[in-house]
């Protein structure tokens, strides 16, 4: 993302000594955050770059942004929507905070048909991000948390905002008071559940990002009977289900117990390439409780009515359309690109002797570079392929020595790309 010049400058204000100050307290937690949000800073390296080599073209395998436009269908039912906005009769202003009730029905009917879960435990939001903010929000600061070790940003970065964590360990490389569940390729990126202590929360991606690993329906259980024996509460992201192209779940609430325990998230962002429409979901059910008994649903929505009015109509409109027959149709040709971008991928490093894992069931391909540091890896991608790449170490101790491959690129810019990686590691 191209960062304003005014933020830029907000990395030196305190060089401004005279500067007029107020009597506020900075908030603690934000002090504990260490350095940019990890994949802005990626942006920044990336905007650095083209400054230094303004005539070479650039190939973007970094952050995991959707390239290919949104089929045609869907985009013509939000201009539908917009131009209904100019008329007396279409005119509408704050929906309903929770989401229009057709789009929660048609997400409960899509996804959880045969599951049980009713529209009224479905939230729409402009995206998952968002809804793990919210989330983090409504948990508060005294819940301890676990997240995979590596995993998505956003779960730790959260959580110490909201002050559930201890300071940064820079010899640890990791935020203290939250239990990092190490993901190794010995252990088919699934945590030893058998080792890991107890939390409240558990943070939990499948399809994973990074490793595009994806657990299998018997993992669940295990994970689910975890929680159950431990009564904690599962924040199950499935911001990627829609890649699973083999048994595997595409929901926690496939797993029989799952609603007492689990809450999911979701999103159109990488399913139907609304990473700039904005728009997701979070599944609440009514059996989950607190240790007291009330559920978790209540506080939720009065949450989300409390910090929001509602998500936008329009992209609500090609949420609607997304679900349609004609979309989902045209959006699976897309995802079906994109994993076959994957594919290749795969196959250039498993060609050259790397292991390369995830791809299949994810647009994320995980890299081993033995005995590498992954930052040093990203750069010497970076200037000498200049392919942009997301260091693994980023997301969490155990990413170190692996970069991260995204595959939402055009086709010419992967076979590009293989091209280039041939040429620096054959
Ligand atoms: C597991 C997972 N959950 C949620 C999101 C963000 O979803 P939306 O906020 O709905 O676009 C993402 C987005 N990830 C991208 C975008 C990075 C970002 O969110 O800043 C990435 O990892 O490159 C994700 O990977």
């Amino acid at each position: 993302r191209n960062l304003p010049e005014m933020q830029s400058n907000l990395n030196f204000p305190w060089l401004i000594y005279n500067a007029y100050k107020t009597m506020v307290r900075r908030n603690v937690n934000m002090e504990k955050l260490k350095d940019d949000y990890f994949l802005t800073n990626i942006s920044r390296r990336q905007s650095a770059h083209l400054q230094k080599f303004p005539d070479t073209k650039l190939i973007n395998l970094g952050i995991g942004d959707t390239t290919m436009p949104i089929p045609k269908s869907i985009t013509s039912s939000m201009v539908e929507r917009a131009d209904a906005l100019s008329t007396i009769e279409g005119y509408s202003g704050y929906g309903p905070e929770q989401g229009e009730k057709a789009l929660k029905d048609a997400i409960a009917n899509t996804f959880y048909g045969d599951l049980g879960i009713k529209s009224s435990e479905v939230f729409i939001s402009d995206g998952s991000q968002t809804d793990i903010s919210r989330l983090q929000l409504l948990l508060g600061s005294s819940v301890s948390i676990a997240v995979q070790d590596p995993s998505y940003p956003a779960y730790v970065d959260t959580g110490v905002v909201v002050g559930q964590t201890n300071v940064f360990q820079e010899s640890e490389g990791k935020y203290g008071n939250i239990e990092y569940m190490k993901c190794f390729a010995d252990n088919d990126f699934f945590p030893d559940l058998s080792t890991a202590s107890r939390t409240d929360i558990i943070f939990f991606c499948s399809p994973n990002n990074p490793t595009g690993s994806t657990a299998t329906r018997e993992q669940l259980a295990q994970l689910v009977e975890f929680s159950r024996k431990n009564g904690s509460i599962i924040v199950y992201d499935a911001a990627y289900a829609a890649y699973i192209s083999d048994d595997c779940p595409r929901s926690i609430f496939e797993i029989p117990g799952a609603k007492e325990v689990a809450i999911e998230i979701s999103s159109f962002s990488k399913f139907a390439g609304f990473t700039g429409v904005r728009l997701g979901w979070t599944v609440v059910p009514s059996e989950l409780l607190y240790s007291n008994g009330f559920p978790v649903i209540k506080d939720f929505d009065r949450l989300v009515c409390t910090c929001s009015n509602g998500t936008s109509n329009i992209s609500q409109a090609g949420g609607l359309a997304c679900l349609s027959p004609e979309g989902l149709k045209s959006i699976q040709t897309i995802i079906d690109f994109y994993k076959e971008n994957a594919r290749l991928i795969i196959e250039i490093f498993t060609s050259l002797g790397f292991k390369a894992y995830g791809g299949k069931n994810a647009p994320y391909v995980w890299v081993h570079f033995p005995g590498k540091r992954s930052w040093d890896v990203f750069t010497e991608i970076l200037e000498k392929a200049h392919i942009v790449t997301i260091p693994g170490s980023g997301f969490g101790p155990c990413g170190q020595g692996y970069i991260r491959f995204s595959s939402f690129a055009r086709r010419e810019d992967i076979i590009e790309a293989s091209w280039r990686l041939k040429n620096l590691y054959s």
